[in-house]
């Protein structure tokens, strides 16, 4: 029988972080433990680099789902840690591997002491990127044991351990991913009026896009646009002739996403004929807002405060966005943060979840999937 603990089986996750749909490790670290417990006891199915373990319950009437994401981040880690990770430049700076490290201490326990309802575990590839939720909600595998309600958590740096926080409805955001290319002409650094130079093109566009959420955006509704990398030229003396932009688009709304793409394509249109350039848009993978099923959501609050040492915070929406999102529009439950107290944020190299929050997070869902029991 399992000898680790979560802490443990946490710092293992930490060290092998991998990207979008190459968990290949991870997904043999999570069937390695779980074909450790009692064979009987559950059903495995893998999916891609993810998996689906179903634990019948003793009289189903439904089926409850959990799910955690599993894949890491493209951050060279500096938290100088000793279980820091062994993959260059990758890391688990989301908190994937304490979500996988819950789930599976969730898991063992109800595979020793079942719930009357089936309980189906999803660790599901691609959070960050592109996207694992809706392709496995599209397949025969998920929807052979598709749950009748669903539920995740995601960590939070800013609250103390012991902190959750949650809201009925809106949660996170609807995202889309901005890939951007820029084509000019390239040329000596003593000639610029024979070339286009995209260095400057490309600097322009990403202050202009600035005033999109300044001047366009309803100053009552929230957008963001953030470019996270810009790449281009070669060397000091020569001018560049392509430049790129990778960023992501955050909206409270899908019409607001629509409306900021519009007004995106219009300065772009403007910037082919000011640069006399190519550019080329390419919006990736979008997410749908996570949206937390007012009534799951009500029930999880009253059960949270009837319950001792636990500190429930009702929070605003985030910026943040989440595959999961895809899983609730489809089917009902929530989604809500929970406190690991790291002086560094989401996505940060330095991020240090504080491991406490590990045995919290497996105590307060046993409690709250028991407590389903019996409950419609
Ligand atoms: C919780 C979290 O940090 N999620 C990511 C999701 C990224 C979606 C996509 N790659 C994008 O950037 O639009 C986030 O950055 O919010």
């Amino acid at each position: 029988m399992i000898a680790k603990d979560f802490k443990t089986i946490r710092r293992d996750l930490h060290k092998i972080p991998e990207l979008g749909f190459q968990e290949f490790k991870t997904q043999k670290y999570l069937i390695d433990y779980i074909t450790d417990l009692p064979a009987h006891r559950y059903q495995l199915k893998k999916w891609k680099t993810g998996l689906l373990v179903k634990v019948p319950g003793t009289n189903p009437s439904r089926v409850i789902g959990y799910r955690s994401d599993i894949d890491g981040l493209p951050i060279k880690e500096e938290t100088g840690l000793e279980f820091h990770s062994t993959h260059e430049g990758r890391m688990h700076a989301c908190g994937h591997d304490l979500h996988m490290s819950i789930a599976l201490g969730v898991l063992t326990h109800f595979v020793q002491s079942p719930i009357e309802d089936d309980l189906l575990f999803i660790f599901q590839p691609a959070e960050e990127g592109p996207g694992g939720a809706q392709p496995m909600l599209d397949s025969s595998e998920l929807n052979e044991w598709m749950p009748d309600a669903i539920f995740a958590l995601h960590i939070a740096p800013e609250y103390e351990v012991g902190t959750v926080a949650i809201k009925e409805g809106l949660l996170f955001a609807n995202t889309s991913e901005l890939f951007i290319t820029f084509k000019g002409k390239g040329g000596h650094a003593a000639y610029p009026h024979q070339t286009k130079d995209m260095i400057v093109a490309a600097s322009y566009f990403v202050t202009q896009l600035q005033s999109i959420v300044s001047r366009n955006v309803d100053p009552l509704d929230s957008a963001v646009i953030t470019i996270g990398k810009m790449e281009s030229g070669t060397v000091q003396n020569i001018i560049a002739e392509t430049a790129t932009l990778e960023g992501t688009i955050r909206t409270l709304s899908p019409k607001s996403m629509k409306s900021v793409k519009t007004r995106l394509e219009a300065l772009v249109e403007g910037m082919k004929i000011s640069y006399d350039c190519d550019i080329e848009v390419d919006y990736g993978s979008m997410y749908q807002q996570v949206y937390n099923d007012p009534k799951w959501t009500k029930d999880f609050v009253t059960f949270i405060e009837k319950t001792e040492n636990r500190n429930l915070v009702i929070c605003k929406e985030a910026m943040t966005g989440e595959d999961f999102g895809y899983m609730l529009e489809k089917i009902p439950g929530f989604m809500f943060w929970l406190g690991v107290n790291s002086p560094y944020g989401l996505h940060h190299s330095k991020l240090v979840p504080d491991e406490g929050a590990i045995d919290f997070a497996i105590s307060l869902l046993t409690d709250y999937f028991e407590s389903l029991n019996g409950k419609n």
